[in-house]
């Protein structure tokens, strides 16, 4: 099978294409793939570390008013159109996969152009832009949530759940807890604000990071964000020595295995991050990012919070205070981390992956 991927922008669009890649290469060894995406996305850096050839189009997003930044835009997605056609002409898909984010719109529209089937997987509630407009031309749509099924057209539209899913099940505890130097004996929180950082998250762990030492049965696991690093770093550099209990990363390429020997999560209601902590029963303490299109993150965030998977703070409530009380409220008191582990995984749909690779068996052997 030769397979083309798109997604962009942040990690929630661009993981849930690789965790598709890797389940159709587990069942088809000698498939292909190539990945289209934008230079300005984060796919530009994280695809080559899978090995999936990578190439790129221009692209921008549209603003909601009408502008001459618009006009632009829009003669940059028929040029990528354009330029989308020539890479598919060359490499000769059999499907084309699309999970969101601009960089999808001209690749997916170019591929149902050429008559190539295309599936396109939506991983919020609310569906994003691109994906609504893609849906009307693309073979297959593929959603996270029985909710999102209404906003897409009825004949091609599946529930799957979120690829994520299926790729943190093949996570190894023992490989996150030795990459990490954290022994059996001591529960791992990851604190980290969605793929790139969260400013509100690391300012309230910052506020009482010199407190985390009284934890001593806790390893607390602080990932920053790529961007925020430097300066996160040398904030902690004024406060003196850390305790021994923490470490401070700017990015976890290695989630799965990392995740997998995590007791808590801290962090944003990206729908990613939802996914994998509900496929492995993570219980957790959500901070919705407030500036998402519809505040989406809330919506899922609140989905988990209803089932009592997770406690959720809204970022205006947030400070290290109220972070430190809700994760004592959960570290101290062990049958309501079981309780939480087991409605995460009441939520789980672990088997995202493989239920989306037969739905591209399907729209292929159709072509
Ligand atoms: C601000 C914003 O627009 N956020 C959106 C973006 O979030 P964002 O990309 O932050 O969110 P997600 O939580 O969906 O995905 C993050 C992914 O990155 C991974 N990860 C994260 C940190 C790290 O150090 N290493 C790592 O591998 C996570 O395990 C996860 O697979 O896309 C999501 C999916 O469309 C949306 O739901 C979010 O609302």
């Amino acid at each position: 099978m030769r397979v083309v991927l798109t997604g962009g922008g942040t990690g929630g669009h661009i993981y849930p294409a690789l965790a598709v890649a890797r389940e159709v290469s587990r069942q088809n060894p000698q498939a292909a793939f190539l990945y289209i995406g934008s230079k300005k996305g984060l796919e530009a850096g994280l695809v080559p570390r899978s090995n999936i050839p990578f190439q790129s189009v221009e692209i921008s997003g549209l603003k909601r008013k009408l502008s001459l930044d618009n006009l632009k835009s829009l003669w940059k997605f028929v040029r990528a159109v354009g330029d989308a056609k020539k890479m598919l002409r060359e490499f000769k898909p059999d499907v084309v996969i699309g999970t969101g984010g601009y960089v999808c719109g001209p690749v997916v529209y170019a591929a149902s152009r050429l008559g190539i089937p295309t599936l396109i997987h939506e991983q919020n509630v609310v569906p994003g832009l691109t994906n609504k407009f893609l849906s009307r031309s693309a073979t297959r749509v593929a959603v996270s949530f029985k909710e999102s099924l209404a906003h897409f057209p009825p004949s091609k539209t599946v529930l799957t759940g979120n690829p994520r899913a299926t790729e943190v099940m093949h996570g190894n505890a023992e490989a996150g807890r030795s990459f990490l130097g954290v022994d059996n004996n001591k529960k791992i929180v990851l604190i980290f604000g969605g793929s790139r950082g969260a400013r509100a998250i690391n300012e309230a762990v910052l506020s009482v990071v010199t407190q985390l030492g009284k934890y001593a049965e806790t390893h607390f696991v602080y990932v920053t964000g790529d961007v925020h690093f430097e300066t996160i770093s040398a904030q902690l550099r004024e406060l003196g020595t850390l305790p021994s209990n923490i470490s401070v990363l700017p990015f976890v390429h290695n989630m799965p295995d990392v995740l997998a020997a995590t007791h808590v999560l801290v962090g944003r209601a990206g729908a990613s991050t939802l996914a994998e902590i509900t496929a492995l029963g993570v219980p957790s303490i959500l901070i919705p990012s407030p500036y998402v299109t519809n505040n989406h993150q809330e919506k899922n965030a609140r989905g988990l919070e209803r089932a009592g998977a997770a406690h959720v703070i809204v970022e205006r409530e947030l400070t290290g205070e109220s972070l430190l009380l809700s994760l004592e409220n959960i570290l101290a008191n062990p049958a309501k981390w079981e309780e939480m582990k087991n409605s995460a995984l009441s939520l789980g749909m672990p088997q995202a992956a493989t239920e989306i690779v037969r739905q591209l068996e399907a729209i292929t052997r159709k072509k």
